[in-house]
């Protein structure tokens, strides 16, 4: 079965949002691991937007005592970034080429420019015990370059795989996914994937064999809220109805 990471980032976001600590981020990753989810997915960003460096510590503080549920931090491998993966110790770290100011993260590394450069970081990394994964797009030579690094696995980007799920080229597109895939375990890669996943698009994504993980936040957040609203909305309704009508209503 494919492990399911919910990114906990929009939760964040929203917290940052009022300025003080609500919806509480470690809360809401207890909760989706009491629904049976197994891992939870961060991705501090260098300005904080979402996820802070203590939400991080404090996620790790909780995952740390739970057996088979898994911390995975995504992020850039800047000094800052490898010193709180070193502090934290999560069970995954997820390396993403993403700059400070970018929007989301919207590109895989480059193995022909990039591998001399993560190949110390990935030692580094490596020495913390934490399994590394790599933010790659679906290219067979990038797969093939990525097998000859010290990363663990490969994580997909998957945007472009939901950006064109609609549309006639979508086949060709899941081809080309599939083929990184496949090429990534035969070299001996274990294979993530993340980034625009969603309920309606993830069930023919997962008709590729052998991915061990989804981490997905924006959609899932997003639905939880779209699922959510018929719930909330009545519970608001029926404590309006129930009011005291005031003076000039009646
Ligand atoms: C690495 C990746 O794919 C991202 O999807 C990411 O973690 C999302 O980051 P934002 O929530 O900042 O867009
Ligand atoms: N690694 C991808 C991730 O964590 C979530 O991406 P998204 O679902 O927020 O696009």
């Amino acid at each position: 079965m494919t492990k399911l990471s919910v990114n906990v980032n929009k939760i964040a976001l929203l917290r940052n949002s009022r300025g003080h600590d609500a919806p509480n981020v470690v809360e809401f990753a207890r909760r989706f691991i009491e629904l049976g989810v197994t891992g939870i997915t961060i991705h501090p960003r260098q300005d904080e937007r979402h996820i802070t460096r203590q939400d991080a510590r404090d996620l790790g503080d909780l995952i740390r005592p739970l057996n088979d549920i898994e911390l995975n931090i995504e992020g850039y491998p800047s000094e800052t970034f490898l010193q709180l993966i070193e502090e934290v110790r999560p069970d995954q770290t997820t390396l993403v080429p993403d700059a400070p100011d970018q929007l989301t993260s919207d590109h895989g590394f480059d193995f022909h420019t990039q591998a001399e450069f993560l190949d110390p970081i990935l030692t580094r990394l490596k020495a913390t015990g934490t399994r590394v994964s790599v933010f790659l797009d679906p290219d067979v030579e990038q797969v093939k370059l990525a097998a000859q690094s010290k990363t663990d696995r490969i994580e997909l980007y998957t945007e472009e795989y939901a950006s064109q799920f609609h549309r006639p080229q979508h086949t060709e597109v899941h081809q080309r996914f599939h083929d990184a895939a496949v090429e990534a375990q035969k070299l001996g890669l274990g294979v993530n994937a993340g980034h625009d996943l969603n309920l309606e698009n993830l069930p023919a994504f997962l008709n590729i064999p052998g991915i061990l993980e989804v981490s997905i936040g924006h959609a899932l957040i997003v639905e939880c809220l779209e699922y959510g609203m018929p719930f909330v909305a009545r519970r608001y309704l029926d404590i309006c109805r129930r009011s005291a009508l005031t003076h000039s209503e009646q």
